[in-house]
């Protein structure tokens, strides 16, 4: 049997103290009340603290990643749409035509999509499947959604991609989903990785009715009760309850922490990604903001573990990383108020 590689076992880097404790002290000396900028002081804090610099340049090589993936449970009556919208959607961020698109274009973002496990043959699309796993992964209820040696490669393949964004130049990093069926998968992550039930996780997703709520439910009421004991390890909680492209998304976030590069945060699947990852590896969670609250209980539930507190609240239940892309231009407010505005001490009397 082939051995798994370990985690590797070097503690994280820190987004700098120092530089956030400077950060806080000029927030509080900027020509304006103590504490005006409400949250936004928090957010310029801790992009300077990331940034190793205070005042830091707001962010300019913004790179976005969506890592897309169809799911077993999708075959059964959990979301609202069929599954071979997936693959239409990923033809749609090649095109520039997808929501993300527009607002990847909107702020200077460039935007990658990469096939995880897309139930189709996307191969005609240059790049997209150079990190392919699988086609789908496996149905929760029943199943594992990988084998182990496929979650090692699913984390090994979001690794590289964020090694490769981050030699690409970036600054700042976006984690987007796409996968008809995915907030089962995550919801189930969520449970198994807070210790809750189902009931308190299980959302509506794409919009699906009473019926196939309770039907949600009991698919992740199975696959919980299936997978057992073994979710306390976070390598075979992926293996049993994720995916290859919510494992992909693991493994990027850990890699942009150890790279010292922020990421954005957007809903419940990247949400349930980050707890997944915080418990391999305790720190990433420093290395994230979050953009926005989904209306998905399990991203709320994330949240309040992880301690983040989001930039925008507006009722967002798209994924695609659309949530962090609105939140970006606050988050470069916050840099360039930090940066650009005078002193109360050193304005005429
Ligand atoms: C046209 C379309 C575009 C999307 N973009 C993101 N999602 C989002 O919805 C899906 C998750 O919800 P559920 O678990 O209910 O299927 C994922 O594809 C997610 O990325 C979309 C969904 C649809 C239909
Ligand atoms: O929270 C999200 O990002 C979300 C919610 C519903 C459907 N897709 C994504």
């Amino acid at each position: 049997m082939p051995t798994a590689p370990s985690p590797d076992p070097r503690p994280l880097p820190a987004p700098d103290p120092e530089v956030r404790a400077a950060a806080r002290t000029r927030l509080d000396a900027l020509a304006k009340p103590l504490g005006a900028l409400g949250r936004v002081e928090e957010l310029a804090a801790w992009w300077s603290a990331c940034a190793g610099r205070c005042p830091a340049d707001p962010p300019a090589a913004v790179r976005a990643v969506i890592l897309a993936g169809d799911h077993g449970v999708s075959a059964d009556g959990v979301s609202a749409y069929p599954r071979e919208v997936t693959a239409a959607m990923v033809r749609a961020f090649v095109a520039g035509v997808a929501g993300a698109s527009v607002l990847a274009r909107q702020h200077d973002v460039a935007l990658r999509v990469l096939d995880l496990a897309v139930d189709a043959d996307l191969d005609d699309l240059p790049g997209v499947a150079e990190h392919k796993v699988r086609r789908s992964s496996g149905a929760v209820d029943r199943e594992d959604a990988l084998t182990a040696a496929q979650t090692w490669a699913a984390l090994d393949a979001g690794a590289l991609v964020a090694a490769e964004e981050v030699a690409a130049g970036a600054d700042l990093l976006v984690l987007g989903d796409m996968g008809i069926g995915n907030t089962t998968p995550a919801a189930a992550l969520v449970a198994a990785s807070l210790g809750a039930p189902a009931e308190q996780v299980v959302g509506r997703g794409t919009g699906v009715d009473d019926a196939r709520l309770a039907h949600k439910t009991a698919v992740v009421t199975r696959a919980l009760a299936r997978a057992g004991d073994r979710v306390g390890d976070p390598v075979e909680r992926l293996t049993a309850l994720g995916s290859a492209d919510l494992a992909a998304g693991v493994g990027f976030l850990v890699a942009a922490a150890r790279a010292r590069v922020p990421v954005l945060l957007d809903g419940v699947v990247p949400l349930a990604e980050l707890l997944v990852a915080e418990d391999l590896q305790p720190g990433v969670v420093a290395w994230c903001a979050a953009g926005h609250r989904s209306t998905e209980p399990a991203q709320r539930l994330a949240l309040e573990k992880l301690g983040l507190e989001p930039v925008l609240d507006l009722g967002l239940r798209l994924g695609e990383g659309t949530g962090a892309l609105t939140a970006l231009p606050v988050l470069r407010s916050a840099a360039l108020l930090l940066r650009d505005m005078a002193l109360l001490a050193d304005l005429a009397p």
